[in-house]
């Protein structure tokens, strides 16, 4: 039994006293406590794949911001590394993988795709357990993976990218390989978010991190046939998928058997109920640099934000994932002015 069960009822459409919120990249970042566990550390990698700390630092939000969710504390990228593309996670810099998939003869080297993902991504599963054994149902646990398609951003140009072009070219150049390298992370990600609920991952999100470099018909189709492979195989949690940047093709994603679309900062809320309707709840969106304005007007525009809503399918969250230098008090200043907020839709 969870008792802030929040989160879940408005994913569900159903009743809430208030609206729910967390933040996307709330475990880690902005945490001095985090700062602490992570420096004792040999590097991002290690605190990862050791699921004791991992779990501490998911839960680190939940006890000192008062958030209304956990999530699991790992990265998207462990999967393309379990896939057999490991990365390494360079300071100030992120994410690089020694080894792309440009060619068929990258995609053969690759491993299988039915290997089992407890011996490969345990760890992952194993914090899960840990963490919510600790939670002890406070509040529900949320798992994730990285969509397809920005996973296959990752793979094929091996680092961060304003563009990707690496990975937009194979599109135009080979997108028979293309296709079978989405269709093998999609494989993947279903049984490593199968094995997420399994594990007690009480709601799962997608981040479609890379949407936006897309033009809809693209995104028609080498993101959306994979994010409906996993919304149709997730059948017993709640699924989210936050596709950053796919104004174009917000509808189609709604219309996707999913519970709740992330909105980002620029997606406007309004005019998106009107076209989504009631069947579907939202996730977002302030403005992550809001939370660099005084107390007082990150106060004024979460409630201006607030008041954009017609429903009660809400959950409120940035539009992005919190910004590492954001100060944390501020972060408790957009929790609680959401936690004070009278909803006007039961
Ligand atoms: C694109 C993407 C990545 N990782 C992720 C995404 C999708 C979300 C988004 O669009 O922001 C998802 C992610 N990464 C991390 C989480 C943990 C859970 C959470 O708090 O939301 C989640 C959900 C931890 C992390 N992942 C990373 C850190 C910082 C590393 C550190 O502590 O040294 C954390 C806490 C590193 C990371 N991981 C990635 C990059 C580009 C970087 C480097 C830059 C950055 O910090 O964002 C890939």
């Amino acid at each position: 039994m969870i008792q802030n069960d929040l989160l879940l009822r408005a994913a569900k459409g159903e009743a809430i006293e208030r609206y729910p919120v967390w933040l996307m990249r709330q475990a880690g970042r902005i945490l001095p406590e985090y700062r602490a566990v992570r420096n004792s550390l040999s590097g991002f990698k290690e605190l990862v794949e050791t699921p004791e700390l991992a779990a501490e630092v998911t839960i680190q939000p939940v006890d000192l911001l008062g958030v209304d969710a956990a999530i699991i504390f790992s990265d998207i990228l462990v999967v393309p590394e379990a896939m057999g593309c490991e990365y390494q996670m360079i300071e100030k810099k992120g994410p690089w993988f020694e080894n792309t998939v440009k060619s068929t003869d990258d995609l053969v080297k690759l491993a299988e795709t039915d290997f089992d993902v407890e011996d490969r991504l345990g760890y992952v599963t194993e914090a899960i357990r840990i963490t919510n054994k600790e939670l002890n149902g406070r509040v529900p646990l949320i798992g994730f993976a990285g969509a397809p398609w920005t996973i296959f951003c990752y793979m094929t140009e091996g680092h961060g990218s304003k563009t990707f072009s690496e990975a937009r070219k194979l599109l135009y150049t080979n997108p028979t390989l293309a296709h079978e390298l989405l269709q093998r992370i999609t494989k993947v990600t279903v049984s490593y978010l199968k094995a997420q609920v399994a594990a007690g991952a009480h709601m799962i999100q997608v981040f479609d991190s890379w949407a936006g470099v897309l033009g809809h018909a693209q995104y028609l189709e080498f993101s959306l046939p994979y994010l409906q492979q996993i919304v149709d195989a997730i059948t017993d949690v709640p699924v989210t998928l936050f596709s950053k940047g796919a104004y174009t093709s917000l509808q189609n994603i709604a219309d996707l058997n999913c519970n709740t679309v992330g909105l980002d900062w620029n997606m406007d809320v309004k005019d998106i109920r009107v076209h989504v309707g009631e069947n579907r709840t939202l996730q977002g969106n302030l403005d992550p640099c809001v939370l660099y304005a005084s107390h007082k007007d990150v106060e004024n525009l979460t409630k201006s934000m607030l008041d954009t809503f017609t429903s009660k399918r809400h959950i409120v969250n940035l539009g992005h994932g919190v910004y590492p230098d954001v100060d944390p008090e501020k972060v408790k200043t957009f929790i609680k002015t959401v936690k004070n907020y009278e909803i006007q839709y039961k």
